[in-house]
């Protein structure tokens, strides 16, 4: 369904098209997504103020909403934000940090999720287990169970709300209820480095903003960072460095790298 062709076609049209991705994502990570949006080609914005949210959804071509850091005036910003990129037919792109963690953050995932609609929602195995109502021992933003045991919680989810679902970890799989792709790439260095997931669900957003086919994009995207990381952590002692190498592999990423490195 996918393959080194395939990715390297959609890198080279976000290269080439520059889609300004807007951000509304939490403290810890702005930095590390937009620097990694502009690595792999995207314009990124980071944007949560209720006065201009709408606005500025008018001129991207896509919305990333990630709940890191929630409280009820960034929600507000968030519901606007996703209402008019409804209005204007972009794709969404929902993080579910956390979800699971506190009764709060599972409010806000529903309501994010009901107004919203977003076309792609990837989260971490927990966190889809807690989407897909699994009763499930949520330990913050990190996932305490491998992707592969939220698979079938992953196909329920994408079959109740239209989304196509990622699970991220070890291998990576994509799923829109009826079909799946899984990705292999990677490294264990990766959930070492703190925003890793968000960077992912913010590529995401770059990818659904030139493939209109969100499995695809989705997948794409998730076999890039893969890729990015893997070669990454082959070059570097630790997480400090892996977080600076990452963008400038992602920035140089090649047609050779992908076809050499790429498995699913
Ligand atoms: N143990 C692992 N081995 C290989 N890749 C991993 C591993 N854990 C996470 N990744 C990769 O790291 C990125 C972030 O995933 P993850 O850690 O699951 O997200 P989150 O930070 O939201 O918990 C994804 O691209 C995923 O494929
Ligand atoms: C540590 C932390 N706390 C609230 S948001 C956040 C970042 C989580 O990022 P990721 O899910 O990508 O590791
Ligand atoms: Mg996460």
């Amino acid at each position: 369904m996918i393959n080194s062709k395939s990715i390297y076609a959609d890198l080279t049209a976000l290269r080439k098209n520059v889609p300004l991705v807007h951000n509304i994502t939490n403290f810890v990570v702005m930095n590390n997504t937009a620097n990694a949006l502009l690595a792999v080609g995207a314009s990124p914005v980071m944007a949560h103020a209720i006065e201009e949210v709408a606005d500025m959804v008018r001129i991207a071509a896509s919305l990333v909403i990630n709940m890191g850091t929630l409280n009820p005036q960034w929600v507000d910003g968030m519901l606007q934000a996703g209402a008019a990129a409804k209005q204007k037919g972009i794709p969404v792109v929902f993080d579910p940090v956390g979800v699971g963690a506190t009764p709060y953050r599972n409010q806000v995932a529903t309501q994010i999720i009901a107004t919203c609609q977003p076309s792609i929602i990837r989260g971490n195995a927990s966190e889809i287990m807690a989407l897909a109502k699994e009763n499930i021992a949520t330990k913050g933003v990190d996932s305490t169970i491998a992707a592969d045991s939220a698979l079938e919680a992953a196909k329920r989810l994408a079959d109740q709300t239209g989304a196509v679902v990622v699970i991220s970890g070890v291998e990576d799989f994509i799923t829109n209820g009826e079909q799946v792709i899984s990705i292999k790439n990677g490294s264990t260095l990766m959930p070492k480095v703190t925003g890793m997931g968000c960077t992912a669900s913010a590529i995401t957003g770059a990818f659904a903003a030139i493939n209109e086919n969100a499995l695809q994009a989705a997948a794409h995207a998730m076999a890039v960072m893969g890729i990015a990381g893997e070669l990454s952590a082959a070059k570097v002692a630790g997480p400090g460095s892996l977080q600076t190498v990452f963008i400038d592999t992602l920035y140089q990423l090649s047609e050779e790298e992908i076809t050499n490195t790429f498995i699913n």
